[in-house]
């Protein structure tokens, strides 16, 4: 039994993405502090939501999916009631595998995740560190879940931020990029249902030539720009005003922001 405690965008992506894939209603248990929001997880999945301890006494898998601010307290309230049957499996930024086995205390399995929300569609990417009480079967185990939503890498802890960073903030860049296409589109004079279906298919197709062909991006883009064309054309804009900095930038502010929570 899987319990995940703090079924927010992440923890309810990841439940989404279970029931998805093979799990059922009855294999997993939800924990959530706002009552309205465990009803209506209830109504829509047909998951039971039960306190803390419960979920402990019930699931040998916890999936904690609250925010890292809120990691502590949680951690406090789970120390004493789990143990080393328990497989505790965090996803939260920035929350490294010392702090949680310091605050959960005894011998506990614990491994840190970082996916990210496509794991909803079974397309997440997720990776994996694991903390110095679990077993090469407790990362196993994590990686069989985690699978089933998607593809799973194991990194060393110390490049969680940079995971984090890339992958786990990366589909908010990918829907950032998307937005202002589509408003460029519609600038332009086109309907937004049309220009929103050309972006997006776009996306998707240019991901999967990413994915299928191995091949680095500059590659791929050299592929599409023609000489004296309008990719060129698009493309000089881009470089003239700073957008690969830019977007430097923004990856290297979320790792900070990364490591700025792991030290509290
Ligand atoms: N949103 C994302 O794309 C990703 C989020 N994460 C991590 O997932 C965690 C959650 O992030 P979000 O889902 O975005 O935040 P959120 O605020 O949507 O979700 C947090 C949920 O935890 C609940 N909660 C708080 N304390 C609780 C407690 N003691 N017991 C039960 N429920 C409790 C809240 O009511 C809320 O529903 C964070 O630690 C974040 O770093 C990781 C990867 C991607
Ligand atoms: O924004 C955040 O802090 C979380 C972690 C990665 C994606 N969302």
């Amino acid at each position: 039994m899987i319990a995940i405690v703090g079924a927010g965008k992440m923890g309810e992506a990841l439940l989404a993405g279970f029931l998805g894939t093979g799990y059922t209603p009855a294999d997993v248990l939800v924990t959530e502090s706002r009552r309205e929001h465990a009803q209506d997880l209830w109504e829509r999945f047909g998951v039971e939501s039960v306190d803390v301890a419960t979920a402990a006494r019930r699931a040998d898998t916890l999936v904690l999916a609250v925010k890292p601010q809120d990691m502590v307290a949680l951690l406090n309230e789970l120390s004493g009631v789990v143990d080393s049957r328990h497989l505790v499996i965090s996803v939260a930024a920035g929350v490294t595998t010392d702090v949680l086995e310091k605050h959960l205390g005894g011998e506990v399995a614990v491994v840190r995740a970082m996916p990210n929300t496509p794991a909803l569609r079974g397309v997440g990417m997720t990776a994996l560190a694991a903390g110095t009480h679990a077993t090469a079967e407790a990362l196993d185990r994590t990686e069989r879940l985690l699978r089933t939503v998607g593809d799973v890498v194991r990194v060393q802890e110390r490049h969680m931020d940079t995971v984090t960073a890339i992958s786990g903030s990366g589909p908010a860049y990918i829907y950032f990029v998307a937005e202002t296409m589509v408003e460029a589109g519609v600038a332009m004079g086109m309907p937004r249902d049309i220009a929103q279906h050309l972006v997006s298919q776009t996306i998707t197709g240019a991901a999967e030539m990413l994915r299928e062909s191995g091949e680095h991006p500059v590659m791929l883009r050299e592929a599409v720009t023609s000489p004296g064309g309008t990719t060129a054309a698009a493309l000089r804009e881009l470089e003239r005003d700073g957008v690969r900095a830019a977007f430097t930038n923004a990856i290297e502010a979320a790792g900070n922001r990364s490591r700025q929570l792991s030290e509290g």
